[in-house]
């Protein structure tokens, strides 16, 4: 009826109204906001000069550190503060000032559950924007403990929250008012109940249809959260701070007692959650983490590379990101090891052995030691200095502790005979005698000073002293495969290195003295693949064993990956870390799911299915006649590929990999290298192996037979290679096609 169209019409442009002057409020808050933040930024580069002038007695008479801290020391450190704080300001990046809005309910609503926080309303954003520390903040940061409610509140459970609005803002944008280009808001309660009984549907303020969906049936009814997953795929990760999921949220929040531990399909957002965690501990736990340091681990540089811009981002520039190779000795690797020399390197045994080969230097006491003092010589008896370094052998200590224990051990040892002869003696009395050329030598006789290339080189270069330390534990065909023939050293300086050597070394680093860098919280990405000698490298180098640990035991495509957590878990030291799961992938469409699930099917691991929030994803299998039309068919396929929007991954058996990259340049298509200069060409070609925690819009897979028997792994990188696709996937066979992409 005409009638009823025209109310329609006027309803439509009645919320087009109210749309636009909400729009307009907050395009004003916006520049509130960046004028709040310049002034800030200006502050604190003020500030630095103040300080500065203070540290050289330039400031108004004042002598040198006074008025800003008391000596000079301090008066420097908090200059260093002021500097970095600057620093920090001035290299955040521009970006939307907030992402989301949370209103309250006020006491009419009957805001109980809003506790403290009844009728306020708060801006959230990826920093505090405020002018003092003290004053109301403008825009709170998403870390904060009521920010919470903007990532949890739903219909069923508001939590207090009345309406969770988002914000929309041109993608790469600045974030000024002018790149604030829609909102919309959720009903978490009925605003209208119980006051004026007009009901919750007329949406009186409300900006968008979705967010009325949202509040009835919860799940991802928000078009912002949906454009936001959906965006394609360009240049490096992005983060996902407005977006994070309830399921996320509580993984992200968890505190740093104790370890956690992730295992989530491929997409599920493990890497997207393990760093949110790591910038959320520092915000929340500053003391204890900041002091003793982040680190974030992962698989090779060209994964570091795409996820590096993440935590700068989310305001966190001081966080060390590397692989565990990064973290070793610098010796130059000049050897190389055959498969099984590599795998037993690897392998927890080894640890066992190094430890047998490094006690195995301790020697008992033979005969008496005389130590002089003065005129007077002290005797110690050869079964009473035996007893000390039986003893301290038992108690396992760390080589240098056990040392300074023995040399402890028998000062006391002079000390009680002192005693009996002529009452007890003084400190200095002591110290001495724990430095007599006397002790020192019969020190270096039963707990000789060790450099760790001595004890590898001395266990890998003589058969027999590999024999006493890997008895039980290596069978002699394993310690043939160990030892070095032909090419023994002269001495440990001469020693040629191989890559898993520095393994080796590392860990006897790590028994003799605890490594000097330390950090207070280590998130470890892809650790399904890390072999149980790297993961000692990092529980040897988690101060407090707080650790964030994410993978897919699907994923393993290393000779030593996990097939389990809890033995992992151990190896990297938090053998009580909590395992949770994550189910919801925010990657690959249920379409190109299904040949990944077939496969999951046959790998030796149970893990669940991956399941997906997004769809429309378009899967193709096109047969090229012989294996030399694969290069051409790329080509073709890139090509087409490029007329849509997003980036283009080629996934391919690493052999074939500088074919193709020469192939397309023939073409006049220029190519990036994985996680190199990041979103500077649309083009990326990457072995399987490579391509793991990488994601791309349009992913060409070629010939996965290929990858599927590339040796006993080959099905889990094919199961990698097969999820990397966000949007579509084309997999281009000349070969015949595994089982699990038939039909
Ligand atoms: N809540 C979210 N909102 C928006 N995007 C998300 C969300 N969670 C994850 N993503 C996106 O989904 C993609 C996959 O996330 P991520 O790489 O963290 O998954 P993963 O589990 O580590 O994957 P893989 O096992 O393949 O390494 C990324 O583009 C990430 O930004």
């Amino acid at each position: 009826m005409p009638g009823d169209s025209t109310a329609e019409e006027g309803d439509s442009t009645a919320e087009e109204d109210v749309l636009q002057a909400e729009l307009a409020a907050e395009r004003a808050y916006t520049d509130r906001c960046r004028a709040t933040l310049d002034r800030t930024k200006a502050a604190a580069q003020r500030r630095v000069l103040e300080g500065a002038g203070v540290l050289t007695g330039q400031h108004s008479g004042e002598a040198a550190g006074e008025g800003v801290a008391g000596d000079g020391a301090s008066a420097e450190a908090l200059g260093r503060y002021l500097r970095s704080q600057a620093k920090e300001l001035q290299e955040e990046a521009d970006g939307p000032p907030f992402f989301g809005r949370l209103d309250f309910a006020t006491e009419a609503d009957g805001g109980e559950q809003a506790g403290e926080h009844r009728g306020q309303r708060y801006y959230i954003g990826r920093r505090r924007v405020g002018e003092h520390p003290s004053a109301p903040p403008l825009v709170l940061d998403w870390r904060a403990p009521v920010s919470r409610a903007f990532y949890q509140a739903t219909a069923r459970d508001p939590q207090g929250v009345v309406t969770r609005r988002r914000f929309g803002w041109t993608p790469g944008g600045t974030g000024t008012a002018e790149d604030l280009t829609g909102l919309e808001d959720e009903w978490l309660r009925d605003r209208a109940e119980g006051t004026d009984g007009a009901g919750g549907q007329a949406g009186t303020g409300s900006t968008d249809g979705a967010g009325r969906a949202a509040a009835a049936g919860g799940g991802l009814a928000s078009r912002i959260v949906a454009g936001e997953i959906e965006r394609p795929r360009v240049g490096p990760m992005r983060d996902i701070v407005a977006t994070i999921q309830p399921e996320q949220d509580d993984l992200v929040r968890s505190g740093p007692d104790g370890s956690l531990c992730v295992q989530g399909a491929p997409g599920t957002g493990k890497t997207a959650v393990g760093l949110h965690r790591a910038a959320y501990l520092l915000y929340t736990y500053p003391r204890r983490i900041e002091r003793g340091g982040m680190l974030v681990v992962g698989p090779n540089p060209a994964f570091l590379g795409y996820i590096s811009a993440v935590l700068p981002a989310l305001g966190e520039v001081g966080v060390r990101q590397c692989t565990v190779r990064d973290l070793l000795p610098d010796q130059p690797v000049r050897a190389e090891d055959g498969p099984q020399a590599v795998e037993l390197k690897h392998s927890a045994r080894m640890a066992t052995v190094l430890r047998n080969a490094l006690h195995a230097r301790v020697r008992l006491p033979e005969g008496p030691v005389t130590v002089p003092d003065g005129s007077y010589r002290w005797r110690l008896d050869e079964d009473e200095l035996r007893a000390v370094v039986r003893e301290t052998l038992a108690q396992r200590p760390p080589y240098e502790v056990g040392r300074e224990r023995v040399r402890a051990r028998t000062v006391a040892l002079l000390r009680d005979q002192a005693e009996r002869r002529a009452g007890p003696p003084g400190d200095a009395w002591l110290r001495r005698m724990g430095r007599t050329k006397e002790l020192t030598a019969f020190l270096n006789s039963v707990w000789p000073r060790v450099r760790p290339e001595e004890v590898v080189a001395g266990l890998l270069g003589d058969a027999e002293a590999l024999a006493r330390a890997a008895e039980g534990l290596l069978s002699e065909d394993e310690q043939l495969a160990l030892v070095w023939r032909g090419r023994r050293p002269r001495s440990s300086r001469t020693a040629h290195w191989s890559e898993p050597d520095l393994l080796l070394l590392d860990e006897v680093a790590g028994l003799i003295a605890h490594p000097p860098e330390s950090y207070g919280h280590v998130v470890v990405d892809e650790a399904q693949d890390l072999s149980p000698m790297q993961c000692r490298v990092l529980a040897r180098r988690s101060r407090f064993g707080s650790l964030t640990v994410l993978g897919d035991l699907a994923q393993g495509t290393t000779p030593w990956a996990a097939r389990d957590w809890p033995e992992q878990l151990a190896h990297l030291g938090a053998p009580d870390a909590t395992v949770a799961p994550l189910t919801t992938g925010f990657r690959v469409p249920s379409e190109l799911l299904a040949p990944a699930n077939r496969l999951l099917d046959s790998l030796p691991v149970r893990v669940p299915h991956a399941r997906s929030l997004r769809t429309g994803g378009e899967l193709r299998t096109v047969r090229v006649p012989t294996a030399r039309g694969l290069a051409e068919g790329v080509t073709t396929r890139v090509a087409a590929a490029l007329g849509r929007e997003g980036s283009v991954g080629v996934i391919a058996h690493a052999e074939r990999v500088a074919d193709l990259r020469a192939a397309l340049a023939a073409a006049g298509i220029a190519t990036e290298e994985p996680g190199g200069e990041q979103g500077a060409e649309r083009v990326t070609v990457v072995g399987a192996e490579l391509a793991k925690g990488l994601e791309y819009d349009h992913v060409v897979l070629v010939e996965p037979a290929e990858m599927a028997d590339s040796g006993p792994y080959g099905p889990q990188r094919l199961y990698v290679a097969l999820t990397r696709a966000v949007s579509r996937l084309e997999i281009l066979h000349a070969a015949g096609l595994p089982e699990a992409l038939r039909g």
